[in-house]
Parts: C-alpha cells; sequence; structure tokens
C-alpha cells in the first residue's frame, strides 16, 4: 500500500468565509479528489478570507505543520482589489512552476473567454506543491481533469496529469489516480508496479 498522501485544500473568498453564501469550493475540491484518487489521501481543510497575511499563514501552516505534499487553493485569482491569493502564494514559495498557471489559462480557455483574467500561480514549498485554481467552483474539475468532447473523450488534458510526478520528484508519497478520470503521466523510470 501506497504511504498517504496529506492535501490541503483551501478555500478563499470573503463572502464564503464570512456566511454570506455557502461554500462550494472545498466540497468540490473533495469530491474531484474523492472521484481521482486510487492511493491513500487525507485532506486538511480552511475556508479564510482573501487576506493576503492570512492565506500566507495557512499556507506556510499546512506545509510545514500539517505535513502537506499537495496544496489546491481555489479563489482570490483575478484582478480585483481583495484577489491576493498569488500574491500570497508566491511570498511562501521557493520556486515558481510557471507550466502551472499557463497550462490551466489554455484550458479555461475552452469554457470561458475570461480564462485569462485568472493569475493563478503553482510554487513548490519544500516537500509541497501550492497549486491555486480559479474560484468558480466548476473550473476546479475544468482545470484538473481536462476538457472532454461529446463522447467524454479527452480533447485537452487537465494539470492534475503532472502533479503526481511533481509530488514524486520534490519527495512526496506517490499518488495514484483513475485513468478514466484523469490519466496521470510519469516517464517510464518513474513507474511502480501496480501494488497486488
Ligand atoms: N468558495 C466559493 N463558494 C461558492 N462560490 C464561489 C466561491 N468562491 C467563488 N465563488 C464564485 O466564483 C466567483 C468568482 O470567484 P472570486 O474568487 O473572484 O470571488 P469574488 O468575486 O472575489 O468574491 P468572494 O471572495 O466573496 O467569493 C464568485 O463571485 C462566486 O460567484
Ligand atoms: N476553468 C475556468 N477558469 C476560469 C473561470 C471559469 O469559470 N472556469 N472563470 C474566470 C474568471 S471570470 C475570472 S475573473 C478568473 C479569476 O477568478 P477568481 O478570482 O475567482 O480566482 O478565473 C477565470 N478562470
Amino acid at each position: 500500500m501506497s504511504e498517504s498522501i496529506t492535501i490541503g485544500l483551501v478555500s478563499i473568498s470573503d463572502r464564503a468565509s464570512d456566511g454570506t453564501y455557502e461554500d462550494q469550493g472545498i466540497p468540490a475540491l473533495r469530491d474531484w479528489l474523492a472521484s481521482a484518487l486510487t492511493s491513500p489521501w487525507q485532506a486538511e481543510t480552511r475556508l479564510i478570507p482573501d487576506d493576503r497575511e492570512t492565506i500566507e499563514r495557512t499556507l506556510r501552516e499546512l506545509v510545514d505543520e500539517a505535513g502537506c505534499s499537495l496544496v489546491l487553493t481555489t479563489g482570490g485569482t483575478g484582478p480585483a482589489p481583495r484577489d491576493v491569493t498569488p500574491e500570497a502564494t508566491l511570498a511562501v514559495g521557493e520556486k515558481e512552476m510557471p507550466g502551472f498557471g499557463e497550462e490551466m489559462r489554455r484550458i479555461s480557455l475552452n469554457f470561458v473567454p475570461t480564462a485569462i483574467l485568472s493569475r493563478q500561480v503553482a510554487v513548490v514549498r519544500g516537500q509541497c506543491l501550492i497549486v491555486n485554481l480559479p474560484g468558480q467552483p466548476k473550473s476546479i474539475r475544468e482545470t484538473l481533469e481536462g476538457v472532454r468532447n461529446a463522447d467524454g473523450k479527452v480533447t485537452h488534458v487537465g494539470v492534475f496529469a503532472a502533479i503526481p510526478y511533481c509530488i514524486d520528484l520534490i519527495g512526496g508519497p506517490y499518488v495514484e489516480a483513475d485513468e478514466t478520470v484523469i490519466k496521470v503521466f510519469r516517464p517510464k523510470h518513474a513507474l511502480r508496479p501496480p501494488q497486488a
């Protein structure tokens, strides 16, 4: 059995965190991971306002104290004055991973012309990958899983395909997924034989 991964799920929304509306970010993240992952995992969830200090503190705590190997944030990536998730993420990161933001914006353009308004970034802090997703709950599945045509065939691969190998490279647990949801890619030399 693979070692279990701890995944931080952070919903960053002024109105969901003050109760104006019910948070749909954490449930959407949790549901998608439950549908996709076949190796063991547990979530650490946080619902916080769009406040830069709070976001930075939460991300540091999830990585340095809660032991997350992956943190997915949702919300606060746009151009509005209160949208500061990318700034907070870059501030706690040691290495930027620009490919994630670039590719998620390309994927999202298949759904909305406003995709380019998302300034989402990804970084590595210690042995953890932190990835920003947009705030629209539906964008979580769209960016992680990718685009499918009417027959369900994948026409643009979601960014989760590259996440398990990234976690391998930074020293985290071996993560596996259901290939009918997302086909994870690893180079041949990095593949482990299927567990009985
Ligand atoms: N946690 C959430 N739960 C449900 N819907 C959300 C959530 N976060 C964002 N949304 C929806 O996605 C839209 C865009 O997200 P964005 O992060 O830009 O939020 P916002 O407009 O800054 O407002 P807020 O931070 O108060 O959610 C929101 O206006 C809202 O309709
Ligand atoms: N896949 C996807 N990406 C998306 C969207 C969406 O609905 N689906 N909304 C866009 C919009 S309207 C905005 S303003 C930006 C930033 O969103 P955020 O501030 O909620 O993070 O994400 C964009 N990316």
